[in-house]
């Protein structure tokens, strides 16, 4: 479920964005146009498709003027069947015009919107851990889906149209006003109450969509939430509290589109209701100044034909500029995303030969928006092949001090450093052939076993797999349906967390690091598996530096020396034997474990 603060976040990150100025959130739509570049030919001659079925368009009343005033008054059959095939010419160029540009325009906006959406994975990709843990992952899932069809939808269509209908509605305004001044006059005026409210309009629109638009995130943060977590809701049978919060986010949206169609119904009516309101006037002043002789019938029909063509236009203004404010929100948000600097950048060092040689020295971390150091001068040398047992009580920041060595965060004080060298100076790439990491709750991918355990190591052979997996105690995957090519379902749900757990192992043992770096991966072992993995393990730590964070005594077993970290400090450095008998905190730690453990830890 959300987390209260990450709620507060949105919440905050909604208030502040809608408050944006105009021109900033046009400015993040102005950013996008190198997407369009691609596509400028397509687009300049969608465009002028466009323009040409307009004028195609807007030719048609103006030749029947010129039928009614002409052939019909003079009862002329040969000039009505030529003017008559004219204006059939060009209502099906029309329509033909119409067909060449839907045509064009689907691929255009398609590979656009698909370009983006790549763009933005990969950003999403780059940025670091920092970034991901203060974003909901439905805010990001809805600005990678809906937000980028919004853009796309007004890109594609939106932007044309508005583009036409000003055309067209200038053209036609100029036609009338030319055609017969007066009753021009009348038309033009009745833009006046349509440009106000549109600017009223527009307003609150802005507000509206952004709210919509970050509570459709807040409602994808939940289902997404909700089914990765479905075996704790299942197992506190809390269902039907998580469907009452999954249920306020749905009525939520659904309240807030509805303000937001009873906004947008208003402003179409009155549209479509202003068109209508001066065409009504104008036929009236029109009769009138027939009767009157100072304008023909010919000009009379014309006139209102062409006032027709206004209607369409000013209602479907209505939806654009909705369009518009949407794709300018959208566009924002997603920029929101791509403006995000990664912070973790790769330095430009490779090391040839890595030996492993690892040494924290004063290192201090802070996460983001904390105020205080969660490590603090952090004093450690690994020397190549040794092993490091991390101990500490819950909370002392073990985790946190593991993730720091593969550059999931950066140290905010001191520096880490393989082989002499300050791993920021490293290309991540090196950093992170050198480092292989094993976390306590293992993330497996919705691929095939193989698939999962080649992530750090793609080009590994089957001999190599079967001696990680021999490592692992995980050689099980042999029996699995297909083997190794057995697809394993989201997150691994289908295998128990201690298979998991092992397969995590392999695939960290498989890229032969110089650095392995293990997050209590052995918790969730029974006794014996743990012991056998254990055994294989040594093997492995051999030949590699090893930090290893442990809770039970067996597990501090594996590691040449012991590091205890308290309240964010390494106080104490030694064998495991020293520190049981010179440190009563150590032995506190310890007498935590299993009996077993600790008769096996003292004989
Ligand atoms: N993303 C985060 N943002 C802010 N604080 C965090 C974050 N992750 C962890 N912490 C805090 O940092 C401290 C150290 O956490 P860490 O997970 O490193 O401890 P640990 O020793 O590994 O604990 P455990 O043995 O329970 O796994 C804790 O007080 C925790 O609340």
């Amino acid at each position: 479920m959300p987390s209260d603060t990450s709620a507060v976040a949105a919440q905050q990150d909604s208030e502040t964005s809608s408050h944006q100025p105009r021109f900033h959130r046009l400015h993040a739509l102005w950013r996008l146009r190198s997407y369009l570049r691609p596509y400028v030919g397509r687009l300049i001659f969608m465009l002028f498709a466009a323009l040409a079925g307009v004028g195609a368009s807007l030719a048609i009343p103006l030749v029947i003027r010129e039928i009614i005033d002409g052939p019909i008054a003079h009862r002329d059959s040969k000039g009505l069947v030529l003017l008559g095939l004219l204006a059939i010419f060009l209502g099906v160029t029309e329509a033909f015009l119409i067909l060449v540009r839907r045509w064009i325009q689907s691929r255009a906006v398609l590979g656009l919107e698909t370009k983006i959406r790549d763009d933005l994975y990969e950003h999403l990709q780059r940025l670091p851990m920092a970034f991901h843990g203060g974003w909901q992952s439905g805010q990001l899932l809805s600005r990678a889906t809906t937000d980028l069809s919004v853009i796309r939808r007004f890109l594609g269509f939106g932007l044309l149209f508005l583009i036409t209908n000003v055309v067209q509605l200038t053209t036609v305004t100029v036609l009338l006003l030319r055609m017969y001044w007066p009753l021009g006059l009348v038309v033009a005026a009745s833009a006046v109450p349509i440009i106000m409210l549109s600017l009223r309009f527009e307003k609150r629109y802005i507000r509206i969509s952004r709210q919509v638009q970050d509570e459709q995130g807040d409602l994808a943060t939940v289902i997404e939430e909700s089914a990765v977590g479905i075996r704790a809701i299942k197992s506190f049978g809390r269902r039907h509290y998580i469907f009452d919060i999954f249920d306020e986010g749905a009525r939520q949206v659904y309240a807030t589109s509805m303000e937001k169609v009873r906004l947008s119904s208003r402003f179409w009516t009155f549209l479509g209701f202003v068109p209508n309101v001066t065409l009504a006037i104008v036929l009236l002043l029109g009769a009138v100044a027939v009767g009157w002789g100072s304008l023909t019938l010919g000009t009379l029909v014309a006139f209102t034909t062409l006032m027709l063509q206004l209607v369409w236009p000013i209602a479907s203004l209505g939806h654009i500029l909705a369009m518009a404010q949407e794709a300018m929100t959208a566009a924002e948000r997603v920029m929101e995303v791509l403006d995000t600097k990664p912070t973790i950048t790769s330095g430009s060092l490779e090391l040839a030969n890595p030996k492993g040689h690892l040494r924290f020295e004063g290192v201090s971390f802070r996460f983001p928006d904390d105020d205080t150091d969660v490590l603090r001068d952090v004093w450690l040398d690994v020397r190549p092949g040794e092993t490091v047992a991390i101990v500490g009580a819950t909370g002392s920041g073990k985790t946190t001090l593991t993730a720091l060595v593969p550059r999931l965060f950066d140290v905010t004080g001191g520096r880490i450093t393989i082989d002499g060298h300050d791993i920021r100076d490293l290309t991540l790439p090196c950093l992170r052939s050198i480092v292989a990491t094993a976390f306590e709750e293992p993330t497996l991918f919705s691929m095939s076993v193989r698939e999962n355990l080649t992530l750090g190591r793609p080009d590994a052979t089957d001999e190599e797999i079967r001696e990680a997996l021999e490592v692992a105690q995980a050689t099980f995957v042999y029996d699995l349906p297909w083997g190794l090519d057995t697809r394993i379902g989201e997150q691994g749900m289908a295998l128990s967390g201690g298979q998991r757990q092992r397969l995590a192992l392999a695939r960290a043992v498989l890229t032969k690091p110089k650095i392995l770096v293990l997050d209590d991966t052995l918790s969730a072992l029974d006794v014996e598996t743990e012991a056998l993995v254990e055994q294989a393990l040594r093997h492995v730590l051999e030949s590699a530096t090893g930090i290893v964070v442990a809770h039970r005594a067996s597990t501090v077993l594996l590691a040449d020396k012991v590091a205890l970290l308290q309240n964010g400090t390494i106080t104490h450095v030694g064998t495991h034997h020293e520190l049981l008998e010179k440190v009563p905190q150590y032995r506190e730690l310890l007498a935590q474990d299993a009996d077993l453990d600790a008769e096996e830890v003292l004989s």
